[in-house]
């Protein structure tokens, strides 16, 4: 009887319309050569859904990808080279991951990585454009805050931008409060369900405690506490990591948790929600983090900012205007980078002699 129910279960779970489209995907990664992009690759390569695995970085990628070629998953893993590959990289891809790009060092603000990381994003944005255009984009390369607007200008400037298809990755942000909070009530971090909004950067990171599922009953000394420890955990990496980088392998295992719900939603599995940082209309930021029901193209539904205490509305008006100034600043990055482009492009191909 159990071995007839469970045969029943396997058949089922093998015919159901999501397990017979969730073999197909294409997933590019770019900075996969780094502290970020390897673990991550490696654990996207977990999922069996996935026909290509691409590996984009500006360093040589063949040693990683052979290495994770031996995993014994389905599909392939590719690798491409520097600026002149990355369009091939992302072309027919699902999700491209973005993990290019500076991390801080001790003594620094995410905002100082702009000068170095904001042209990434511009170049990979515009590979998208021409070559992707349909993907979802996901970015974890820092600062979030300006990343994303920035992007967004450069998919706007090409003429295909789609608000529901480009991320700013914030699921670390999660992950750091499920596990403070489930700690701080001895309980099971995987099974606190908390929402955080607002940004990717000091106060801009508002964990929304009084919403907390089960509900956490600490004093208000000790939910200040974890919420400035939820906001400076960051920090503390860079700090303990001594100038050697900023979150790595927790950043991998939430940038993971976060591609798989893409997939899993793409693959028309309903229900699947997470928080991100994306274009938005929810509050006066244009660009906020807030909980999002994903689904086959991207964000399906805005879910409403949950009923908030008083204290959280005070951090959210607080929090606002940084995440206004952000924008404004990712935005004007792109256009002056887009103005560049125009400069270094001939206009006019040079008359013939
Ligand atoms: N969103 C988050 O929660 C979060 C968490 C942790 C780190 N980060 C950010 O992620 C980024 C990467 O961090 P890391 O520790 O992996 O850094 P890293 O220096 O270890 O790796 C970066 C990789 O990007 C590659 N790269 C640089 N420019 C590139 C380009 N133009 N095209 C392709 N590849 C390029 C580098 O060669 C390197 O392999 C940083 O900006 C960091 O601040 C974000
Ligand atoms: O703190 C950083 O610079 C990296 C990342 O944004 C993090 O939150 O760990």
């Amino acid at each position: 009887m159990m071995l007839l129910g469970r045969l029943k279960s396997q058949l089922v779970a093998s015919t159901s319309p999501w397990r017979l489209l969730a073999r197909n995907y294409k997933v590019t990664v770019v900075g996969a050569g780094g502290g970020i992009g390897q673990p991550l690759s490696l654990l996207i390569r977990q999922n069996a859904g996935i026909r290509e695995l691409a590996l984009h970085d500006i360093n040589e990628m063949k040693g990683i990808a052979t290495d994770l070629s031996h995993i014994s998953k389905p599909g392939r893993v590719t690798t491409f080279v520097g600026e002149s590959q990355l369009e091939a990289a992302v072309s027919g891809a699902n999700v491209v991951v973005v993990a290019a790009g500076m991390p801080r060092l001790p003594g620094m603000e995410r905002d100082q990585l702009m000068a170095a990381n904001g042209g990434v994003a511009a170049k990979v944005a515009s590979a998208v454009s021409v070559a992707c255009p349909g993907t979802l984009l996901a970015f974890i390369t820092n600062p979030i805050n300006m990343i994303v607007p920035t992007a967004a200008e450069v998919l706007k400037a090409n003429g295909v931008f789609n608000p529901r298809r480009l991320f700013g990755i914030t699921t670390l942000d999660v992950v750091r409060a499920k596990k403070f909070i489930g700690t701080a009530m001895g309980k099971d971090p995987g099974n606190v369900d908390i929402t955080v909004i607002g940004g990717h950067a000091g106060i801009t990171i508002l964990p929304l405690l009084s919403t907390c599922k089960p509900p956490y009953l600490g004093e208000a000394k000790e939910i200040e506490k974890l919420i400035h420890r939820i906001q400076e955990a960051g920090t503390e990496v860079v700090k303990a990591k001594a100038g050697n980088g900023s979150a790595t392998l927790s950043m991998a295992y939430a940038g993971a948790q976060f591609v798989d719900s893409l997939l899993r939603a793409i693959g028309g599995q309903e229900g699947v929600v997470e928080c991100a940082f994306v274009a938005s209309e929810l509050t006066e930021a244009p660009f906020f983090a807030s909980s999002l029901e994903l689904g086959r193209y991207g964000i399906k539904r805005y879910l409403e900012i949950p009923q908030m205490n008083e204290l959280e509305m005070e951090a959210l008006a607080k929090l606002l205007p940084i995440l206004r100034k952000n924008a404004e600043e990712g935005i004007d990055f792109a256009r002056k980078y887009l103005k560049q482009l125009e400069k270094t492009v001939p206009t006019a191909l040079p008359e013939a002699q």
